[in-house]
């Protein structure tokens, strides 16, 4: 009886596999060979590599396709080489690829649910109309002075280590404490306390939220890999311990401001604001938005700013480069740095695209194909004449972290080189608009200036007033968690501060 039951499984496996996995074949789509069950990413779901990785060793093997069919596990997908492709999925064409492949339902999780990241269709449309007013140029100006002054707190953070004899720092922890401090600020009007308290409140939400443990990066690797079964088994990205706490914050925050008729320009007097103009806009939607501009807030920033402030330790010659250009700054300016000086540093801006090229926090993303589509590559175009029809439902892999090391597009890709975003050599730019690290389109990051200013801010005051270099902690070459879906180094990037007199 048993064999008999081996033996029906077994076929019934075999024939399941044979049918997924000539899904691409019969559409004449190329691609390599997928491994029973697992597709093409049996190495990340095995813990042995990232995510990323898988994509971009494929994404290498095809040079000159303009898509490759693979697998995500059993999910067909189709991942884009092309640049004008690319272009169609993320502006021309966006109304056939407008939700990310992730969703959480807001039943499950309440803070992740209703974040734009994860909502689809007219529900994102609505969000997202609701958030952006939030993030414009002229917002940024009003939270600037809250930025500067925690970027200023940086600067005494690290002069105290140094004076009780600690030079070395370990850089996530050090930008995780400036952009919590940040999003403390900015989000909910409160100073977190991170520099005098390594257990305050708003760095153990931190921990327990977003922290790499094997939970956490399980959780991750569930969303991107299958989706629907987040939703299937309950599982929360945002616990719910963590939820309560966060909504406690901001319902004493509410309480305290209503009672004493305090006014300030963040975030949350905004949702408080929406909580009185708009219909069907309750509290727990204000808990909801603030916490995700916390959690949105913090960490995609400090990985981004930790690793640019690696990338100057490591390379002497653009740290003094960069040092000069912000005494520049700061000696026409009276000694300060002004919101639109910080914004004209062309040089940082080269320094934080060209870290943000060389350490992708997001190596792949991926999209859901929400209306038919056919792509054919034009005549002029370098890759091989192959088309395709995307049915609705398939997942479009865009493979960042190949892109960005595609020396097609970026000149020995390998190297930290800054110059190559500086206007004066944009007549050599071969990059055909690949370089989005915000995504791009009506779906781009609705945060790219807070990001981008915040971390501009603290690092101009840090190198102004610290030489910094790797200290030998940090194991290099550099190895990344591949359990983790965003960039994590193993053992940390451990760097050295030393005064400038
Ligand atoms: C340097 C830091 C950051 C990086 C590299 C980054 C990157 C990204 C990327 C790649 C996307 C996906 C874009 C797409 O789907 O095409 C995204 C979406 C998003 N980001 Fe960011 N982000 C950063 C900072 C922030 C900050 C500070 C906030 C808010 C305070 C934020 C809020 C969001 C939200 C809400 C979305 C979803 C937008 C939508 O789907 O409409 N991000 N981000």
């Amino acid at each position: 009886m048993i064999v008999v039951l081996l033996i029906f499984v077994v076929t019934l496996l075999y024939f399941l596999h044979k049918r997924t996995f000539e899904y691409w074949k019969k559409r004449n789509v190329p691609g390599p060979k997928p491994t029973f069950l697992v597709g093409h990413i049996g190495e990340s779901l095995f813990g042995k590599k990232s995510l990323g990785d898988c994509f971009s060793d494929i994404y290498k093997e095809y040079e000159g396709y303009p898509f490759i069919g693979v697998y995500k596990m059993m999910t067909p997908c189709l991942l884009v080489r092309d640049p004008e492709f690319l272009k169609c999925i993320y502006v021309k064409n966006f109304k056939s690829f407008m939700n990310n492949d992730f969703f959480i339902d807001e039943k499950v999780d309440p803070v992740m649910g209703k974040n734009p990241f994860f909502s689809r269709d007219n529900i994102w449309k609505e969000r997202r109309a609701l958030l952006t007013p939030n993030f414009t140029t002229s917002k940024m100006k009003t939270v600037f002075p809250l930025l500067e002054n925690v970027s200023q707190k940086a600067v005494s953070y690290i002069n105290k280590q140094i004076d009780c004899g600690e030079n070395c720092l370990e850089s996530k922890n050090l930008c995780t404490k400036i952009t919590l401090e940040n999003v403390a600020s900015c989000a909910f009007g409160l100073e977190a306390n991170c520099f005098n308290d390594p257990n305050c409140d708003f760095q153990d939400i931190a921990n327990k939220f977003m922290s790499p443990d094997k939970w956490q990066a399980f959780k991750l690797i569930i969303a991107t890999v299958i989706p629907p079964l987040m939703n299937m088994l309950s599982i929360r990205f945002v616990t719910k311990e963590v939820t309560d706490r966060l909504r406690k914050i901001v319902f004493d925050t509410v309480d305290y401001r209503e009672k004493n008729n305090v006014q300030r320009p963040d975030f949350l007097q905004s949702m408080m604001q929406l909580k009185e103009s708009t219909k069907d806009f309750d509290p727990d939607d204000m808990v909801a938005h603030a916490a995700s501009f916390f959690v949105d807030g913090y960490e995609t920033s400090s990985i981004v700013m930790s690793f640019l402030l690696y990338e100057i330790a490591k390379h002497p010659e653009v740290q003094d480069k960069l040092r000069q250009e912000i005494n520049d700054a700061m000696d026409g300016n009276g000694g300060k740095l002004p919101y639109d000086v910080l914004m004209e540093m062309e040089y940082l801006d080269a320094c934080l695209n060209e870290s943000q090229r060389k350490n992708p926090i997001a190596p792949a993303f991926f999209k859901l194909c929400t209306e038919k589509f056919s792509y054919k590559p034009t005549t002029t175009s370098e890759f091989k004449d192959i088309d395709v029809t995307v049915d609705v439902g398939t997942v479009m892999v865009i493979p960042v972290q190949g892109l960005f090391f595609d020396p097609k597009y970026f000149d020995e890709p390998d190297k930290f080189n800054p110059a190559r975003f500086l206007k004066e050599n944009r007549k050599y730019d071969r990059s055909q608009g690949v370089f989005r690290p915000f995504g791009d389109g009506p779906r781009v990051c609705i945060g790219q200036k807070f990001g981008m200013l915040q971390i501009k801010a603290a690092v101009a005051h840090t190198i102004q007033a610290f030489s910094v270099s790797v200290n030998s902690k940090t194991k290099e070459p550099l190895e990344f968690d591949p359990w983790y879906m965003m960039l994590s180094p193993k053992g940390g990037l451990w760097l050295d501060f030393h005064k400038i007199k």
